[in-house]
């Protein structure tokens, strides 16, 4: 069975007036059906360019990217993106006309049918009680889970979410972690999941690219993240694992 996304030898450079800023070099990486694939590494080593690339956003210097076997030439409703900031709601609109809008405009689905969906899906996040509200009465958490239903109503082949708990604070980012999971347990969608954040990237991956930093290149590839658990310290024993791995020379396979 091929890859549902297939990154091969990808080089991601920025053109400034003054200079060219290379984000990363020849990164490849694939990830199949159901994977929670995180894109770990240092501040600055282009997570978030290649996430944006992965969505269409960003062309490739080198390299190619390719989802369901067809080439990434730009945006589409198979990839949706959930970033960090709180405000990427639309503000003049309720959490239910928020989470229908994509349906609506890049869907083009009946209105009835769109708020079926929309309703089920701010159910699975929790948030039935605040359907009719508007982003500025909700808490950070909530926005996030929002945003979080509205990407994952569009039933796209994968979400992409650039560190979309890193602005919360410690607990409700530890319950935002759970429910994706619990979600995840629910309906097996495929997420590439970016973070700076190694307890992160362990508790929310089933596999897990090291990139090195800046220009980002791939270090190594944690597999079968699953097996490791809190209980038997062997999450512990991995994090540190992956610690050394990051920040020593040279890289090795793990
Ligand atoms: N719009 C831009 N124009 C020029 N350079 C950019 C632009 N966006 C990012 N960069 C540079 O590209 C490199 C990679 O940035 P990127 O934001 O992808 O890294 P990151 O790993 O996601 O970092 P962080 O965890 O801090 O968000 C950095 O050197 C950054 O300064």
């Amino acid at each position: 069975m091929s890859a549902l996304l297939d990154v091969d030898g990808v080089t991601l450079r920025y053109k400034t007036s003054s200079a060219v800023i290379t984000a990363t070099e020849r990164v490849g990486f694939s990830v199949d059906r159901s994977d929670r694939f995180v894109l770990l590494g240092p501040s600055g080593c282009g997570k978030s360019t290649l996430l944006k690339a992965v969505g269409g956003y960003i062309k490739p210097s080198e390299g190619r990217m390719r989802i369901n076997g067809r080439e990434i030439t730009g945006p589409g409703a198979d990839r949706m993106m959930i970033f960090q900031e709180f405000d990427q709601l639309l503000p003049w609109k309720t959490v239910l006309a928020n989470v229908m809008f994509p349906l609506l405009t890049a869907r083009r689905m009946p209105r009835k049918e769109a708020e079926g969906r929309a309703r089920a899906y701010i159910e699975k996040v929790g948030l039935t009680r605040v359907v009719d509200a508007y982003p500025h009465t909700l808490s950070g958490g909530m926005k996030q889970r929002v945003a979080i239903a509205r990407g994952m109503a569009m039933e796209p082949d994968i979400l992409l979410m650039d560190e979309p708990f890193a602005a919360l604070d410690a607990l409700t980012r530890r319950t935002c972690q759970d429910e994706l999971l619990q979600l995840w347990n629910e309906t097996k969608f495929t997420v590439l999941f970016v973070t700076h954040s190694i307890a992160e990237a362990i508790k929310i991956g089933n596999r897990i690219l090291l990139l090195s930093p800046h220009p980002g290149r791939v270090k190594a590839e944690v597999i079968d993240v699953d097996k490791v658990s809190a209980e038997d310290g062997s999450a512990a024993r991995l994090e540190k694992q992956i610690h050394d791995l990051l920040f020593s020379e040279p890289a090795t396979a793990h």
